[in-house]
């Protein structure tokens, strides 16, 4: 049996123990991705939907599952130290408690737009004097000001605002878009620039370098360094080569690797071996251009964890 903890235990206040107490969405488009990357990362995250806390002793850590709209609210307040949001949520939440944005953590991808009737609206600025309906009042609010757009009354709802126009209720909208399926299927389209462009974020309460508590520190930014890792994981791969030394500078020019590639001696004096982390998505064009340069034995291979 492990020593891990798979009960949820009673929750202690901000300052009773010393763990490190982490918001992660419960449900909605974050909460699938945001656990398999603390999974990635080594945390323990709950199996069964219904808990609510999940103690991973052995990290020193506490996961508490909430809605994605509460999480800035829970880190802004002080009460958990960091938490797995949405760049979008997080604006609208406007916490004024010192909560910053600490990383961006790769999914959870989208943009927030303003959307109307097919040929209705072409600018911001057709919504002067017009009702927009958002479930992000506060994010809509503040951007529409920001613009110097003037008399927009922004109207609140909690969900499917694709209809809103439809049945009456605003003119235009303003809501997340991530394929474009649900506005087109709306009859709707989009129009302006993005009013943002969102992911999910790890934010954090007071700032992970200023916390009085040396142990909440470490393990804060043991989990910044770990989600990294996951993050570069994801992004590089690893690719090894075998060269010309005649060809070496141009080979690495393309193979920087994130700080220096390591080059080792061959048995044949006039080759070497190269090993460089690569952006996953060039994999192929960077070995056609190796393999044009001479590279030969052009390996690669994934990396299941890293710190950088
Ligand atoms: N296809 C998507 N649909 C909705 N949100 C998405 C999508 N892709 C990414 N996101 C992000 O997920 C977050 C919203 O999550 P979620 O949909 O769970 O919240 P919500 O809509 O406020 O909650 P709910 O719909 O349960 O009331 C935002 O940060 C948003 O940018
Ligand atoms: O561009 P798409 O890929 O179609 O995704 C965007 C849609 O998904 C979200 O709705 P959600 O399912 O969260 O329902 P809700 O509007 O009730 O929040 C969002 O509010 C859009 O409606
Ligand atoms: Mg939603």
């Amino acid at each position: 049996m492990s020593e891990l903890s798979a009960e949820p235990t009673s929750v202690p206040g901000p300052r009773d123990g010393q763990r490190l107490r982490v918001a992660v969405p419960n449900k909605g488009a974050l909460s699938e991705a945001a656990m398999s990357m603390l999974s990635e990362a080594g945390y323990l995250q709950r199996r069964d939907r219904k808990e609510l806390v999940m103690v991973d002793e052995e990290n020193g850590i506490e996961f508490f599952y909430l809605r994605p709209r509460d999480v800035a609210v829970y880190v802004g307040s002080g009460i958990l130290h960091v938490g797995i949001t949405g760049r979008d949520l997080f604006q609208d939440a406007r916490v004024d408690t010192g909560a910053q944005e600490i990383m961006g953590l790769g999914f959870g991808r989208s943009t927030f737009r303003l959307a109307g009737p097919k040929g209705h609206y072409s600018v911001a600025a057709d919504l002067a004097g017009k009702r927009v309906a958002t479930s992000y009042d506060a994010l809509l609010t503040h951007w529409f000001a920001s613009q110097g757009i003037p008399d927009v009354e922004v109207v609140h709802l909690d969900g499917a605002v694709e209809s809103a126009v439809r049945l009456g209720v605003a003119d235009a909208i303003a809501d997340v878009v991530e394929t474009g399926n649900t506005l087109k299927a709306a009859g709707m389209e989009t129009f302006g620039e993005p009013v943002m462009v969102s992911e999910a974020i790890l934010i954090s309460g007071r700032g992970s370098d200023q916390d009085d508590d040396t142990v909440i520190q470490r393990d804060t930014e043991r989990l910044i360094r770990r989600l990294q890792g996951v993050l570069v994981a994801r992004q590089y791969v690893m690719m090894d080569y075998d060269i010309r030394r005649s060809d070496l500078e141009a080979a690495t020019a393309i193979t920087p690797g994130l700080e220096s590639p390591t080059i080792s001696p061959l048995a044949d004096p006039d080759w070497v071996a190269v090993r460089s982390m690569v952006p996953a998505k060039r994999t192929n064009q960077l070995m056609d251009h190796l393999y044009e340069l001479g590279a030969r034995a052009i390996l690669v291979t994934t990396i299941h964890a890293c710190r950088v």
